[in-house]
């Protein structure tokens, strides 16, 4: 038997609400690695909520079923969909400096460490601020600074930015894709396309089932020479593709030789002047 330290599910059902309930997650498998960038998607009641629950350690599952590997036994950090759902400080800093006490941290340590995490998400300047007088987006990443302060090698986020306006989504999702790059595993569950053009690995969902599972130029765009005859898994699954996604598959429509498969307008801009 080949040794792995990752994150396996083998075929998992989740009942929600009784047995006679249709399953939130039907017969599901999936194995993360160390390191990962994973995007979830899927439509309303597809079964992203529960799958971040069952990864963060928050819905027992029979061990044959669930080996945590990295993972680990404990409960993971993560980030809700409710700004300020999970705040339990008058302030960012008590809220991090509660979250540090419960670790179970050196006291000579705390002041230190958490001046760090709230820096780390650019919180600052107002980390002293009450949480009432934050914005949505700042009060999301008050939650983010407050996961950092459980040292573990995952974080998750189940639909953080979905009540927050553009510019609170773009700082919540820098912050976790620093967290990636300081090499945590991440794993991010959304209905906005835009939000997932970054990740390594896309998982598909719907109805409780994975439908897709790979990377996502071919999640958007359907095949790896971006000339898909039918729908994509992206479309498949009731989604609009990002911009840039959709203006690179006009240009491909029509003939043109791009050399990569742009995601982001960035990518898009440098494919279209190297074509
Ligand atoms: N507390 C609950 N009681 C009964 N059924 C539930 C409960 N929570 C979830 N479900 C059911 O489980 C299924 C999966 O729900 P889940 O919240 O995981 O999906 P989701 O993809 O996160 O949805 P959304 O995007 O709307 O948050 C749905 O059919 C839902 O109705």
């Amino acid at each position: 038997m080949v040794f792995t330290n990752d994150l396996q599910l083998s075929e998992l059902t989740v009942h929600i609400g009784g047995e006679n309930a249709v399953p939130a997650l039907q017969h599901l498998s999936l194995s993360i690695s160390p390191g990962e960038y994973i995007g979830i998607v899927g439509p309303n009641g597809s079964g992203k909520s529960t799958l971040i629950r069952v990864l963060a350690g928050l819905l027992t599952v029979n061990r044959d079923i669930c080996r945590r590997g990295f993972f680990g036994s404990k409960p993971l950090p993560y980030v809700m969909q409710h700004p300020g759902e999970q705040l339990f400080g008058e302030t960012p800093w008590e809220d991090v400096v509660f979250a540090l006490e419960q670790q179970g941290e050196d006291p000579q340590r705390i002041v230190g460490l958490a001046a760090q995490m709230l820096g780390r998400v650019g919180l600052a300047d107002a980390m002293h601020a009450r949480i009432e007088s934050l914005s949505g987006g700042q009060k999301q990443l008050a939650a983010v600074a407050g996961c950092l302060a459980i040292d573990a090698p995952v974080m998750l986020f189940d639909e953080a930015c979905s009540m927050l306006d553009p510019e609170s989504r773009r700082q919540v999702l820098e912050a976790a894709r620093r967290e990636h790059q300081s090499g945590k595993t991440v794993v991010w569950s959304t209905q906005h396309m835009e939000e997932v053009t970054q990740c390594s690995r896309i998982i598909g969902l719907q109805a409780g089932t994975i439908v897709f599972d790979g990377p996502p130029e071919i999640f958007f765009y359907g095949s790896s020479d971006g000339r898909s005859s039918g729908d994509t898994p992206c479309r498949l699954l009731g989604f609009e593709p990002p911009y840039p996604v959709r203006v690179a598959q006009e240009l491909l429509n029509l003939g043109a030789q791009l050399p990569t498969l742009p995601l982001t307008k960035e990518q898009l801009a440098e494919a279209v002047s190297g074509s």
